[in-house]
């Protein structure tokens, strides 16, 4: 697919169905993280447009064109997006690239997995019509029970920046199949893509307030949303401190929220692996895919000694042979990361490890051929010790760090020696030890024999400080559900009898 020029759109926020100025009229740069230029304006949202986007979102819910949906009406608003998303696909993934820094090809590939979560909360929105009510079997007679299942009502969605429109969507899919009004907040570091989807809701004629989206600083737009006393959930993906204060906000008014909040994912490697190669590249792709920014980044290597030497000699060489470049050539593999603060904090994550006694085996700084733009070397840490910053924290860039273990025991200990638990991978050719350690890991994804492949039909999410809940599936539709109980006295003819009744008139 040739790769588009483009302008980048200049867009306000997207509340009950039209563009609209924020109130105080102000925006923010969007910058390139690829050669550091201001490329455009967003909007940017305070507490006075949370208002009106809340009150609008109500309106839908109380309007027949949205509020009285039903799941199949809903499957052809999002078969639409995703028609829309399709057909706009090469302009969308320049977009991304451009905001994101990410390569254009792995870009793309996440606009084909908004399409495909568009169309998968379609068919779970049509199946949800036979679903929503349900009868509940009871141990008597002169009662019965049903249960419904009903919108939530408006949910507040707060984004990350590595996989914008993607993160964006599996959020506002299955909000949508649900039949709730969604209030979308992305990050200010990449909004483009998810102001674009504001204009592809346009395009279809989604009924006014069942989407809004405010671009905008966290705490000037994201914090009104939680605090909001008429936003009935929050779904939040994002850094570990924002997720506190978050849950903090929403704890005063008792309000559910579902928390991704990224981690410090081990990838396990036995001396039994299929392949060297393979294995190697699997390693690679766990931890700098994505220009290294990936929540589940398996960003632990734990390596069996007997194959250490071996394996990173040739772990090196593959890494070398990685190309980084300006993420719209061709075949560039690593991009810039996303921002001077993020290149900032990478930089110093390095450089902590160093004088701790970390050695840094390859990279650990900006490559020589790129002058401008944010980007750092594949970055590969050995001589790790766990009490290292390096160990312990998520970096968020493209640094592997490796620790060699000798028994299994060991490894298991290694692998969960994290207060994080989102992903783990195992390598070996021994599916009963796999087994074994899919058991052991304290985590909510596991991979074996790969790091990183990632469905929209299993569930998504991590444990311990990884966060909550779960995203993707139909567990992610569960999420913006009310669980109604109706139950009924179908002998209204006859007495409760649970008081004594008093004389007759
Ligand atoms: N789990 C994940 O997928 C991600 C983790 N991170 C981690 O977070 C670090 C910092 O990146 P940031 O973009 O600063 O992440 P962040 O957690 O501050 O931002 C994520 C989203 O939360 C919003 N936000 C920030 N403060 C808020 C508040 N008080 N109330 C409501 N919403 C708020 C932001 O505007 C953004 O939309 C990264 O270095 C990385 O370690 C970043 C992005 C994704
Ligand atoms: N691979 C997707 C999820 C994330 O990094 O947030
Ligand atoms: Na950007």
């Amino acid at each position: 697919m040739a790769i588009p020029n483009i302008r980048i759109p200049c867009r306000q926020l997207f509340i009950d169905g039209e563009w609209r100025e924020p109130l105080k009229k102000n925006r923010l740069p969007i910058i390139n993280p690829a050669n550091e230029e201001i490329i455009g304006y967003i909007p940017a949202a305070t507490e006075e447009d949370v208002d009106i986007a809340v009150k609008a979102a109500r309106s839908a819910l109380r309007r027949d064109d949205w509020g009285s949906t039903t799941g199949a009406q809903r499957a052809k608003y999002l078969r639409a997006i995703a028609a829309k998303v399709l057909e706009k696909k090469p302009e969308l993934a320049t977009l991304e690239t451009i905001d994101n820094g990410k390569p254009w090809f792995e870009a793309a590939s996440d606009i084909d997995d908004v399409v495909a979560c568009f169309e998968y909360y379609a068919d779970l929105a049509e199946a949800l019509d036979s679903k929503k009510k349900t009868e509940v079997k009871l141990h008597l007679d002169s009662f019965k029970t049903h249960v419904l299942r009903e919108p939530l009502g408006v949910v507040g969605l707060i984004t990350p920046w590595n996989y914008p429109l993607l993160m964006t969507t599996w959020k506002v899919a299955p909000a949508l199949a649900a039949g709730c009004a969604a209030i979308l907040k992305p990050s200010e570091l990449a909004s483009i893509t998810s102001l674009e989807l504001g204009e592809i809701c346009r395009e279809v004629g989604l009924p006014p307030g069942a989407l809004s989206i405010l671009t905008g600083l966290g705490h000037e737009a994201g914090s009104p949303l939680v605090s909001h006393p008429d936003v009935d959930k929050i779904a939040f993906t994002g850094s570990g401190p924002t997720g506190v204060k978050i849950m903090t906000a929403a704890a005063q008014l008792v309000k559910p929220v579902t928390l991704e909040l990224g981690g410090k994912s081990p990838i396990v490697v036995f001396d039994d692996i299929h392949d060297l190669d393979i294995a190697v590249e699997w390693t690679l792709f766990g931890c700098f895919w994505t220009n290294g920014q990936i929540c589940s980044a398996t960003s632990r290597l734990i390596i069996q000694e007997t194959i250490a030497p071996q394996f990173l000699a040739r772990l090196l060489e593959w890494t070398k042979n990685i190309k980084i470049s300006d993420p719209l050539e061709e075949d560039c593999k690593l991009g810039p990361v996303i921002s001077r603060g993020q290149y900032e904090k990478v930089l110093k994550f390095i450089s902590t490890a160093k004088d701790e006694g970390a050695t840094i085996l390859y990279g650990g700084d900006r490559p020589e051929h790129l002058k401008k733009g944010y980007y750092i070397q594949p970055t590969i840490i050995t001589d790790v010790d766990t009490s290292m910053e390096i160990w312990n924290e998520e970096v968020f860039g493209p640094v592997l760090c490796v620790k060699t273990f000798k028994t299994e025991e060991e490894a298991i200990e290694l692998a969960n020696d994290t207060k994080y638990g989102l992903g783990a991978a195992i390598l070996s050719k021994d599916l009963e030890r796999c087994e074994r350690f899919t058991k052991a890991f304290q985590s909510g994804v596991v991979w074996i024999n790969c790091s990183q492949p990632c469905f929209w039909q299993p569930p998504w999410g991590g444990k311990k400080r990884s966060g909550f809940g779960r995203e993707l599936g139909e567990w992610s539709l569960e999420n913006y559900l009310n669980i109604k109980q109706v139950t009924q006295y179908v002998t209204p003819d006859e007495p409760w009898a649970f008081y004594k009744s008093p004389s007759k008139l």
